[in-house]
């Protein structure tokens, strides 16, 4: 697959655990920590660390890894006008229902039934069956003894007749308690049953799984200001990029005299970069291409990224956080890059879902007509246009809704599109990322990319190393595509098709201030995915199969990891 465009017509565990093990060859004597409850949102929880050294016992503050939030810091929250859940109220819902359902169903509902049989008096009978069983036993014994036996013998027949009638009875009763005994089987399949359906009821219809999962999400990023800066730094990538790639393009001629002219792929590529508009490139993603610049991939200089990075961690993955209840330290952009619309090159894109988990897409220019994003619905075939009501505005959606990009029809529209995926590890690190079980299995949405992963796994990675792995098989990639399907239908057809502006363009100064303010208490953490630290950078244009691992990475990566790594990308 060259450079896949993901879009289709479809630990802190283990960092605490290392630091203890660190901690403790040192001979760091740990204590709790003293104001174990955090700042006001119990944001972030500090730990006071003594440290035995050869210079004696001294104090450190280490900041543990920062919790899940449910709320954005105190000073942005009280800026949204749309109600948002909290997911943390959601998730302990969820446990407390599901812990009452097995209550109800296992245990409670099977013991009240089972008061219902009178499976005593049947026990009664059978016991003086069992008796019966075994006096009739020492009878024939006894006939067996001879005539002096016989009077008493024949005394007893009435009895032995009377012992008989009762012992049908009883036969009658064994069969009784057969029933009893499938009764009760029944009874702990029905109830089983009962449980699982309601745990999964529970789980499927809290905001957990429904609130985001066909919401788009219309709020502030960035101020004027840093969008002009991103075009400009875009339009200085696509200089540099143009010079690369004419140098390349003479030195490919003069090499290679007997190129194949228009039919000559690779000098195909060169000139459609160098095309108006130069340095731009136009095929990026293959089935829905747009006239892009990935910041990775392309010469973005590590001073743009760096300042980038530090405005999407402040302003992004927090707003990620909120909306769709996932860790920030889950979130890995897997292509970020600035788009250009305009009538004279590329106008519009046409309906295609993105594969990622959550797509953004920032609006950074003004000054031209036409374009806006169009949502589709699937099971009622409607539309949402969104137009943001001011530059710098985001537009935050689950990545599986159909969408478009509308024609420019005059002017330069300019965004810069994210898509972002959600990691339960880092795949280069394999570091736990921090993300519960309810943002991750118990996420239909997040099960639905999962689903989608394995399908591709399969359909378009024939040249993975790993062929004979199960998932990698025929049958494996048809379950997966089912499976992807069907949990798409399922939430298309549960989930709120809507918009939600969250701030409003009079309060977007003061909502990205407030956001700033918070980031600058985190800033002197290292930026580890572990620290509430996106990565924006580090895991673009890769891909990771079914179970999380590194895949691949793309084409457009290869060759440039050193200089990756130089960048401390
Ligand atoms: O142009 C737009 O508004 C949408 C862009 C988009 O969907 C994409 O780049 O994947
Ligand atoms: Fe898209």
């Amino acid at each position: 697959m060259s450079q896949q465009r993901t879009r289709s017509g479809l630990d802190s565990t283990r960092r605490k655990k290392d630091r203890s093990r660190s901690a403790c060859s040192l001979g760091v004597l740990r204590d709790f920590p003293e104001d174990a409850g955090g700042d006001v949102q119990g944001r972030r929880r500090e730990t006071t660390t003594r440290i035995r050294s050869s210079s004696g016992i001294g104090t450190m503050t280490i900041d543990a890894p920062p919790a899940y939030h449910s709320s954005l810091p105190h000073d942005a929250e009280r800026f949204l006008e749309a109600l948002l859940p909290d997911y943390e109220l959601e998730r302990r819902g969820i446990v407390t229902k599901s812990i009452a359902s097995v209550v109800i169903f296992i245990f409670v509902l099977p013991t009240v039934l089972a008061t219902i049989t009178p499976s005593e008096t049947r026990r009664q009978k059978c016991d003086e069956c069992d008796a019966d069983h075994e006096h009739g036993q020492n009878e024939q014994h006894e006939q067996q003894r001879g005539p002096k036996k016989r009077r008493g013998v024949r005394r007893d027949k009435k009895k032995s007749q009377k012992r008989e009638e009762r012992c049908s009875d009883a036969a009658k009763s064994d069969s009784d308690q057969q029933e009893a005994v499938d009764v009760s089987f029944k009874t702990s399949f029905i109830t089983t049953l009962l449980c699982v359906t309601s745990i999964f009821f529970t789980v499927f219809l809290s905001a957990n799984n429904l609130f985001a999962a066909r919401t788009i999400f219309v709020a502030p990023i960035l101020t004027s200001e840093e969008c002009a800066r991103i075009i400009d730094m875009a339009h200085r990538a696509a200089q540099r990029k143009a010079d690369t790639i004419l140098r390349e393009r003479e030195q490919y001629l003069l090499d290679s005299p007997q190129f194949m002219g228009e039919e000559d792929a690779k000098l195909a590529k060169y000139d459609s970069i160098l095309e108006e508009p130069s340095g731009w490139t136009k095929d990026r993603h293959t089935s829905y291409p747009t006239t892009d610049l990935n910041v990775v991939t392309d010469p973005f200089t590590a001073e743009d990224r760096a300042w980038l990075a530090e405005k999407l961690n402040a302003r992004l993955s927090v707003l990620m956080e909120r909306t769709f209840g996932v860790f920030r330290g889950a979130v890995r952009a897997n292509d970020i890059f600035v788009v250009r619309y305009e009538p004279g090159g590329q106008p519009n894109l046409r309906r295609h879902t993105d594969s990622s988990f959550i797509s953004f897409n920032i609006i950074l220019n003004d000054g031209f007509e036409g374009g806006g994003t169009r949502f589709h619905s699937r099971p009622d075939g409607t539309h949402i246009d969104v137009k943001p009501p001011a530059v710098g505005y985001g537009i935050l959606s689950n990545a599986n809704i159909l969408h478009e990009g509308l024609a420019t029809t005059n002017g330069t529209r300019y965004i810069l599109v994210g898509f972002d995926d959600i990691d339960e590890r880092d795949p280069f690190t394999g570091e736990d990322t921090s993300l519960s079980v309810f943002s991750s299995w118990l996420n239909f949405s997040w099960m639905q990319i999962r689903f989608k992963e394995g399908w591709q796994d399969g359909r378009l990675r024939s040249d993975s190393s790993d062929r004979l792995a199960w998932h990698h098989s025929h049958y494996a990639v048809s379950v997966f595509n089912v499976l992807h399907k069907f949990m798409t239908a399922t939430i298309d057809i549960s989930a709120k098709f809507r918009i939600m502006t969250l701030v409003s363009p009079n309060n977007a100064g003061s909502y990205i201030a407030a956001m700033d303010r918070e980031a600058e208490k985190t800033k002197h953490l290292e930026a580890t995915r572990s620290n509430g630290f996106a990565s924006w950078f580090a895991g673009q244009q890769i891909d990771v199969d079914v179970f999380g691992n590194l895949n691949k990475i793309w084409d457009s990566r290869k060759g440039n990891e050193d200089k990756f790594r130089a960048e401390d990308l």
